[in-house]
Protein backbone atom coordinates (compact mmCIF):
# COMPACT_ATOMS: atom_id res chain seq x y z
CA UNK A 1 0.00 0.00 0.00
CA UNK A 2 1.01 2.99 -0.77
CA UNK A 3 -0.79 6.46 -0.02
CA UNK A 4 0.64 9.54 -0.89
CA UNK A 5 -0.74 13.18 -0.01
CA UNK A 6 0.92 16.22 -2.00
CA UNK A 7 -0.11 19.63 -0.63
CA UNK A 8 -3.58 18.28 -0.18
CA UNK A 9 -6.17 20.63 0.76
CA UNK A 10 -10.22 20.84 1.09
CA UNK A 11 -12.62 23.27 1.43
CA UNK A 12 -16.47 23.42 1.60
CA UNK A 13 -17.05 27.10 0.80
CA UNK A 14 -15.38 29.23 2.38
CA UNK A 15 -14.53 26.96 5.44
CA UNK A 16 -11.11 25.06 5.33
CA UNK A 17 -11.57 21.45 6.51
CA UNK A 18 -8.46 20.51 5.84
CA UNK A 19 -5.47 22.71 5.80
CA UNK A 20 -2.65 21.57 3.18
CA UNK A 21 -1.40 18.15 4.30
CA UNK A 22 1.99 15.95 2.67
CA UNK A 23 2.67 12.43 3.75
CA UNK A 24 2.79 8.97 2.53
CA UNK A 25 1.17 6.21 3.99
CA UNK A 26 2.44 2.78 4.10
CA UNK A 27 1.62 0.71 7.70
CA UNK A 28 -0.50 -2.08 8.27
CA UNK A 29 -2.45 -0.63 11.05
CA UNK A 30 -3.48 3.32 11.04
CA UNK A 31 -5.64 4.84 13.37
CA UNK A 32 -6.95 8.32 12.65
CA UNK A 33 -7.80 10.54 16.13
CA UNK A 34 -9.23 13.60 16.84
CA UNK A 35 -11.75 16.05 18.65
CA UNK A 36 -15.18 16.19 16.39
CA UNK A 37 -14.87 17.88 13.53
CA UNK A 38 -11.12 17.99 13.18
CA UNK A 39 -10.96 16.93 10.00
CA UNK A 40 -10.97 13.04 10.14
CA UNK A 41 -13.54 11.81 8.09
CA UNK A 42 -12.81 14.38 5.46
CA UNK A 43 -9.26 13.10 5.29
CA UNK A 44 -9.94 9.60 5.21
CA UNK A 45 -12.76 10.04 2.55
CA UNK A 46 -9.95 11.57 0.31
CA UNK A 47 -8.34 8.18 0.14
CA UNK A 48 -10.94 6.59 -1.85
CA UNK A 49 -11.86 9.37 -4.15
CA UNK A 50 -15.48 10.02 -2.08
CA UNK A 51 -13.70 13.71 -0.87
CA UNK A 52 -11.81 15.40 -4.03
CA UNK A 53 -9.17 17.33 -2.88
CA UNK A 54 -9.41 21.39 -3.80
CA UNK A 55 -6.19 21.59 -4.53
CA UNK A 56 -2.88 19.71 -4.58
CA UNK A 57 -2.99 15.16 -5.02
CA UNK A 58 -3.64 12.04 -3.31
CA UNK A 59 -2.74 9.06 -4.91
CA UNK A 60 -3.21 5.67 -3.90
CA UNK A 61 -1.09 2.39 -4.89
CA UNK A 62 -0.02 5.02 -8.22
CA UNK A 63 -3.37 5.98 -9.08
CA UNK A 64 -4.89 9.31 -8.43
CA UNK A 65 -8.29 9.91 -6.99
CA UNK A 66 -9.43 12.95 -9.39
CA UNK A 67 -8.70 11.28 -12.65
CA UNK A 68 -8.44 7.57 -11.53
CA UNK A 69 -11.44 7.76 -9.60
CA UNK A 70 -12.98 4.06 -10.64
CA UNK A 71 -9.92 2.35 -9.77
CA UNK A 72 -8.95 3.81 -6.85
CA UNK A 73 -12.52 2.62 -5.45
CA UNK A 74 -11.05 -1.18 -6.10
CA UNK A 75 -8.76 -0.53 -4.07
CA UNK A 76 -9.80 1.19 -1.07
CA UNK A 77 -13.19 0.01 0.54
CA UNK A 78 -15.05 2.11 2.53
CA UNK A 79 -17.05 1.21 5.76
CA UNK A 80 -19.72 4.24 6.88
CA UNK A 81 -20.33 5.69 10.49
CA UNK A 82 -23.89 3.83 10.00
CA UNK A 83 -22.99 0.56 8.45
CA UNK A 84 -27.53 0.22 8.41
CA UNK A 85 -26.95 3.63 5.00
CA UNK A 86 -24.07 0.80 3.70
CA UNK A 87 -26.43 -2.68 3.47
CA UNK A 88 -29.10 -1.45 0.91
CA UNK A 89 -30.61 -4.39 -0.21
CA UNK A 90 -32.88 -6.53 2.14
CA UNK A 91 -31.21 -9.91 2.86
CA UNK A 92 -27.92 -9.81 3.78
CA UNK A 93 -26.15 -12.28 1.49
CA UNK A 94 -28.11 -10.60 -1.36
CA UNK A 95 -25.72 -7.53 0.08
CA UNK A 96 -23.03 -9.12 -0.48
CA UNK A 97 -23.34 -10.45 -3.70
CA UNK A 98 -24.45 -6.94 -4.75
CA UNK A 99 -20.67 -5.88 -4.48
CA UNK A 100 -19.55 -8.83 -6.88
CA UNK A 101 -22.45 -7.92 -9.85
CA UNK A 102 -21.19 -6.48 -13.22
CA UNK A 103 -17.64 -8.26 -13.09
CA UNK A 104 -17.72 -10.90 -15.43
CA UNK A 105 -18.50 -13.62 -12.38
CA UNK A 106 -20.60 -16.66 -12.62
CA UNK A 107 -23.80 -16.66 -10.50
CA UNK A 108 -22.18 -19.96 -8.94
CA UNK A 109 -18.74 -18.02 -8.48
CA UNK A 110 -21.12 -15.38 -6.98
CA UNK A 111 -22.51 -17.17 -4.68
CA UNK A 112 -19.17 -18.70 -3.65
CA UNK A 113 -17.37 -15.80 -2.92
CA UNK A 114 -20.18 -14.54 -1.07
CA UNK A 115 -20.53 -17.98 1.00
CA UNK A 116 -16.74 -17.75 1.77
CA UNK A 117 -16.73 -14.26 3.31
CA UNK A 118 -19.44 -14.46 5.62
CA UNK A 119 -17.84 -17.78 6.97
CA UNK A 120 -14.51 -15.71 6.89
CA UNK A 121 -15.90 -13.59 9.55
CA UNK A 122 -17.88 -16.80 11.43
CA UNK A 123 -21.20 -14.89 10.07
CA UNK A 124 -22.48 -17.94 7.98
CA UNK A 125 -25.68 -17.72 9.72
CA UNK A 126 -26.65 -14.43 9.23
CA UNK A 127 -26.59 -15.18 5.14
CA UNK A 128 -30.35 -15.24 5.04
CA UNK A 129 -31.05 -12.70 7.91
CA UNK A 130 -32.89 -9.74 6.73
CA UNK A 131 -30.57 -6.55 7.20
CA UNK A 132 -32.40 -4.43 9.55
CA UNK A 133 -33.35 -6.95 11.90
CA UNK A 134 -29.43 -7.33 12.85
CA UNK A 135 -27.60 -6.02 16.21
CA UNK A 136 -25.19 -3.19 15.37
CA UNK A 137 -22.15 -5.74 16.19
CA UNK A 138 -23.55 -8.11 13.30
CA UNK A 139 -24.21 -5.24 11.17
CA UNK A 140 -20.79 -3.98 11.75
CA UNK A 141 -19.46 -7.55 10.35
CA UNK A 142 -22.20 -7.79 7.61
CA UNK A 143 -20.95 -4.41 6.61
CA UNK A 144 -17.21 -5.32 6.53
CA UNK A 145 -17.89 -8.78 4.69
CA UNK A 146 -20.30 -6.63 2.24
CA UNK A 147 -16.86 -4.87 1.06
CA UNK A 148 -14.05 -7.07 1.61
CA UNK A 149 -15.80 -9.70 -1.04
CA UNK A 150 -14.92 -7.02 -3.49
CA UNK A 151 -11.25 -7.70 -2.26
CA UNK A 152 -9.15 -4.07 -2.20
CA UNK A 153 -6.26 -3.79 -0.85
CA UNK A 154 -7.25 -1.05 2.05
CA UNK A 155 -10.29 -0.78 4.50
CA UNK A 156 -10.93 2.45 5.57
CA UNK A 157 -13.69 2.16 8.59
CA UNK A 158 -15.15 5.16 10.19
CA UNK A 159 -15.99 4.88 14.04
CA UNK A 160 -16.34 0.34 13.77
CA UNK A 161 -16.92 0.45 17.36
CA UNK A 162 -19.24 3.42 17.49
CA UNK A 163 -22.49 2.57 19.33
CA UNK A 164 -21.46 -0.67 19.74
CA UNK A 165 -21.40 -2.30 23.37
CA UNK A 166 -17.80 -3.88 25.43
CA UNK A 167 -18.51 -7.54 23.60
CA UNK A 168 -18.84 -6.35 20.01
CA UNK A 169 -16.19 -3.65 20.86
CA UNK A 170 -13.78 -6.35 21.46
CA UNK A 171 -15.29 -8.71 18.17
CA UNK A 172 -14.92 -5.92 16.03
CA UNK A 173 -11.55 -5.02 17.47
CA UNK A 174 -10.20 -9.09 17.39
CA UNK A 175 -11.77 -8.94 13.55
CA UNK A 176 -9.80 -5.84 12.55
CA UNK A 177 -6.35 -7.46 13.92
CA UNK A 178 -6.95 -10.66 12.31
CA UNK A 179 -7.36 -8.75 8.40
CA UNK A 180 -4.96 -9.34 6.07
CA UNK A 181 -5.66 -5.88 4.27
CA UNK A 182 -4.13 -2.65 5.32
CA UNK A 183 -6.67 -1.20 7.73
CA UNK A 184 -7.12 2.69 8.08
CA UNK A 185 -9.64 3.21 11.47
CA UNK A 186 -10.99 6.64 12.45
CA UNK A 187 -12.10 6.38 15.90
CA UNK A 188 -12.46 7.88 19.34
CA UNK A 189 -12.54 4.57 20.94
CA UNK A 190 -8.97 4.92 22.24
CA UNK A 191 -8.66 1.07 22.97
CA UNK A 192 -9.07 0.07 19.49
CA UNK A 193 -5.97 1.70 18.17
CA UNK A 194 -3.64 0.83 20.96
CA UNK A 195 -1.39 -1.29 18.88
CA UNK A 196 -1.76 -0.16 15.86
CA UNK A 197 1.11 0.74 13.75
CA UNK A 198 1.04 4.47 13.52
CA UNK A 199 -1.68 7.55 15.15
CA UNK A 200 -2.36 10.45 13.25
CA UNK A 201 -3.95 13.22 15.07
CA UNK A 202 -6.13 15.87 13.71
CA UNK A 203 -6.87 19.57 15.46
CA UNK A 204 -9.13 22.34 13.47
CA UNK A 205 -8.35 20.79 9.85
CA UNK A 206 -4.50 20.02 10.44
CA UNK A 207 -2.53 17.00 11.13
CA UNK A 208 -1.00 18.02 14.67
CA UNK A 209 0.95 14.76 15.35
CA UNK A 210 1.67 11.59 13.60
CA UNK A 211 3.61 9.04 15.89
CA UNK A 212 3.08 5.96 17.83
CA UNK A 213 -0.53 5.26 19.53
CA UNK A 214 0.84 5.95 23.30
CA UNK A 215 2.09 9.60 22.30
CA UNK A 216 -0.29 10.46 20.07
CA UNK A 217 -3.14 9.57 22.82
CA UNK A 218 -1.24 11.61 25.60
CA UNK A 219 -0.92 14.70 22.73
CA UNK A 220 -4.81 14.49 22.22
CA UNK A 221 -5.52 14.71 25.80
CA UNK A 222 -3.59 17.77 25.98
CA UNK A 223 -5.47 19.46 23.22
CA UNK A 224 -9.05 18.14 24.74
CA UNK A 225 -8.03 19.53 28.32
N1 LIG B 1 -19.90 18.23 3.01
C1 LIG B 1 -19.56 19.20 3.82
N2 LIG B 1 -19.97 20.48 3.61
C2 LIG B 1 -19.59 21.47 4.44
N3 LIG B 1 -18.80 21.34 5.51
C3 LIG B 1 -18.36 20.09 5.75
C4 LIG B 1 -18.71 18.96 4.95
N4 LIG B 1 -18.09 17.86 5.46
C5 LIG B 1 -17.41 18.26 6.54
N5 LIG B 1 -17.56 19.61 6.71
C6 LIG B 1 -16.94 20.41 7.78
O1 LIG B 1 -15.55 20.14 7.78
C7 LIG B 1 -15.05 20.06 9.11
C8 LIG B 1 -14.40 18.69 9.35
O2 LIG B 1 -15.43 17.71 9.33
P1 LIG B 1 -15.11 16.14 9.46
O3 LIG B 1 -16.41 15.42 9.24
O4 LIG B 1 -13.98 15.81 8.57
O5 LIG B 1 -14.67 16.04 10.98
P2 LIG B 1 -14.46 14.77 11.92
O6 LIG B 1 -13.15 14.99 12.60
O7 LIG B 1 -14.61 13.52 11.15
O8 LIG B 1 -15.64 14.92 12.99
P3 LIG B 1 -16.46 13.83 13.88
O9 LIG B 1 -15.52 13.25 14.88
O10 LIG B 1 -17.51 14.70 14.52
O11 LIG B 1 -17.07 12.82 12.93
C9 LIG B 1 -16.23 20.33 10.03
O12 LIG B 1 -16.20 21.69 10.39
C10 LIG B 1 -17.44 20.04 9.17
O13 LIG B 1 -18.55 20.81 9.54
Amino acid sequence: MDICFADSTVRFGDRIALHPLTLTLRERRIGIIGLNGSGKTTFARLINGLVKPTSGSVTVNGLDTVTDDKAVLGQAGFIFQNPQNQLILPIVSEDIALGLKGRGLSKAEIEARTQAVLLRFGIGHLGSRRVHELSGGELQLAALASVLVTAPDILIMDEPTNQLDIRNRALVGRTIDGLDEHVIVISHDLDLIADFDRVLLFHEGRLCGDGPPAKMVELYREIAA
